[in-house]
């Protein structure tokens, strides 16, 4: 598992990440969002290693990146996708990453497989596109075949296909037990992909959720349509629902759902014409969160 406990990383006078917790458990995808700037890289570099924060710690399987003592087993990272040599070919790249950490040479044929670029291995990095090029940094990432995985805004560039496959292997990842944390600051890219979301804003935790719990937390909308829509937004009100007026006949409801509208309009013998629970969709629920954290609007 991934483990950082009270985290804190300033660039002068930016407080990139502050007194940052949490921790990413093994067979999940782990989404880490929050909008641009607030510190998902920068907390991702600092797991690595590759920035010494300024308080707090990190661990990768109970021990910091620097006491790793076969780092490509034990985490694989793709972090920015073009910090690769240009002349290189793809299949040399992977070798010399092998061969630098005593991997054996026969995962850089299976990995070249598992992420489709086998057939342009032998091309020069520098005429791959971006989509070939993150599929080489995952490959790269892949080559120890780590517990531990961390993406840093994987499917940037990729086209729809690309996306869905990237989406597919992030779940098989999870699936055969890895701890997968993969960071977006867009939250649908996630709503199919994540178990389990850490949000953050302005460098700071603002939730730590599974995503099922992020979608049921009671902010689901109910519409409803009613004749007697006074009478009705009196007594949803008096039952504990948040309710507005929608003009005309309908109101919006929070707090209540929709088979408990139903049982208290009946009850009271009041008519419901329309009944429509309206989905929150993971994109809401991250924009209510992180309302307050938007650093460039
Ligand atoms: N090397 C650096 N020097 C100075 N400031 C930095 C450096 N790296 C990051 N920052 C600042 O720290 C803050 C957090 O940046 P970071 O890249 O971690 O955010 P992010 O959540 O990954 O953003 P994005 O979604 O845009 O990639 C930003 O204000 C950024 O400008």
């Amino acid at each position: 598992m991934i483990e950082v406990e009270s985290l804190t990383k300033r660039y002068g006078e930016t407080l990139a990440v502050d007194d940052l917790t949490f921790s990413v458990e093994p067979g999940q995808v782990t989404g880490f969002v929050g909008p641009n700037g607030s510190g998902k890289s920068t907390t991702m570099r600092a797991i690595l290693g590759l920035d010494t924060p300024d308080a707090g710690s990190t661990r990768i399987g109970g021990r910091p990146y620097a006491e790793l003592n076969h780092p490509l087993r034990e985490v694989g990272a793709l972090l920015d996708a073009s910090g690769v040599h240009n002349g290189l070919r793809g299949v040399d790249h992977l070798r010399w990453l092998a061969d630098s950490n005593a991997l054996a040479p026969s995962r850089v044929p299976e990995v070249l497989t598992l992420v489709g670029l086998s057939g342009v291995a032998g091309r020069r990095i520098g005429s791959y596109s971006l989509g070939m090029r993150q599929r080489l940094g995952i490959a790269a990432a892949l080559l120890g075949d780590p517990p531990v995985l961390l993406f840093d805004e994987p499917v940037n560039g990729l086209d729809p296909e690309g996306i869905r496959w990237i989406r597919g292997l992030l779940r098989s990842l999870a699936a055969e037990g890895r701890a997968v944390l993969v960071s977006s600051h867009l939250m649908s890219e996630l709503e199919d992909t994540a178990d389990h979301l850490i949000v953050i804003g302005r460098g700071r935790l603002i939730a730590d959720t599974t995503v099922s719990d992020a979608l049921n937390d009671g902010t689901g909308r109910v519409t409803v349509r009613s004749p007697q829509a006074e009478e009705l937004m009196a007594l949803l009100a008096d039952a504990g629902g948040r309710v507005s007026a929608d003009g005309g006949d309908a109101l919006s409801v929070t707090g209540l759902s929709a088979p408990a509208i139903a049982d208290l309009a009946f009850d009271a013998g009041l008519r419901v014409h329309e009944l429509a629970p309206q989905r929150t969709t993971l994109e809401e629920v991250f924009m209510d969160l992180t309302r307050e954290a938007v650093e460039f609007r």
